[in-house]
């Protein structure tokens, strides 16, 4: 693969039909948006921002109202065969006959897609997935984590070079949460390109090489995540105080002070304009001994939260 991304979504528009009279959801508004191949990338947004709509159109669930898209080069319209060959989905509900075991359910998917015996990866498979020991065992005997990575394991099956994982962390505990983060990491070393929804933002900026983040059917920002980070502006200083706060500090330096406790307040400001030591001298200035001070950088958290709340709904 060279520069091609793995990948590419042009003017993607998606009107669901209308349940009555009416015009209907329009969930996707002209999304344009390459995924580079080799990556794991991360698609951020809040709740109805429309990251499952457009997670089903690349699967073939959804179909789009206009624009186009390419998987691995293939378009979903004109080639649709190669396309949905070129991606595996990894859905949200975990969905397995009880009574088959992780074998069989790799050698049914297998035998979905047509591929002979002798070129089947179901040992294999199980093995990248750490669950050859379950061979044998009914899907239903499997813990949460356990399935979930027989999911991915199902998504393999026909060898795609794109995965693409939705919510693959939603409601799991944190160590669970880390072995399917290695998984996912082990996975894409071996040259899948990842893609992911999530709405955790250290899972997205723990994993991903890139973001996009959608916002009300249209994609805000498509960043590296280091860059994303970056363009938090704003830094937290919290100092605690010898004495109870009567009134605030205040200064044209401070973008907002809080109270967060009796004697502690929290004072944000924007590091290409002010520095703490400028923070802490005003804060002296009007008669304040300050007895502690911790600082915090503001993370994808804060960026996600200004960006989103900027970009008011059309
Ligand atoms: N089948 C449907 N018919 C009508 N409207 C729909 C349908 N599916 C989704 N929508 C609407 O489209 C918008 C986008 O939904 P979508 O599920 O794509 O968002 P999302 O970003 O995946 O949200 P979440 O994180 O909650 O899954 C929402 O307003 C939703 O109510």
């Amino acid at each position: 693969m060279t520069d091609t991304p793995a990948i590419q979504i042009r003017d993607l528009v998606k009107r669901y039909a209308p349940a009555g009279s009416g015009e209907g959801k329009l969930a996707l508004k002209g999304v344009s948006l390459d995924i580079p191949a080799g990556k794991i990338f991360g698609l951020l947004g809040p709740n109805g921002a429309g990251k499952s709509t457009m997670i089903n159109i690349l699967s073939g669930m959804v179909r789009k109202t206009s624009g186009s898209v390419s998987i691995w080069g293939f378009d979903i319209d004109r080639d649709q065969r190669n396309a949905k060959r070129s991606i595996g989905i990894v859905p949200q509900e975990i969905v397995f006959d009880p009574f088959f075991t992780p074998f069989e359910v790799l050698e049914n998917q297998a035998g979905l897609y047509g591929i002979a015996r002798h070129l089947r990866r179901s040992e294999e498979l199980l093995r990248a997935v750490h669950l050859a020991d379950k061979r044998d065992a009914y899907a239903r005997a499997l813990s949460g984590g356990m399935k979930r990575r027989l999911l991915i394991a199902k998504a393999l099956v026909h060898q795609p070079p794109v995965l693409v994982l939705d919510e693959p962390t939603a409601g799991v505990d944190v160590e669970l949460r880390r072995q399917l983060w290695e998984l996912v990491t082990e996975m894409n070393r071996e040259g899948v390109t990842v893609v992911l929804t999530t709405h955790y933002l250290e899972e997205a900026e723990e994993l991903c090489d890139r973001i996009a983040i959608i916002n009300h059917g249209t994609c805000i920002a498509n960043k590296p995540t280091r860059e994303l980070v970056g363009m938090a502006r704003e830094k937290v200083v919290e100092l605690t105080l010898d004495r109870d706060l009567g009134q605030l500090p205040v200064d044209a330096a401070f973008i907002k002070s809080e109270k967060t406790g009796e004697r502690t307040i929290a004072i944000t400001y924007n590091k290409d304009v002010s520095n703490a030591g400028q923070v802490l001298a005003a804060v002296q200035a009007q008669g304040f001994t300050i007895v502690d001070v911790t600082t915090r950088e503001a993370d994808l958290e804060d960026v996600f939260v200004s960006l989103t709340s900027e970009a008011r709904p059309a």
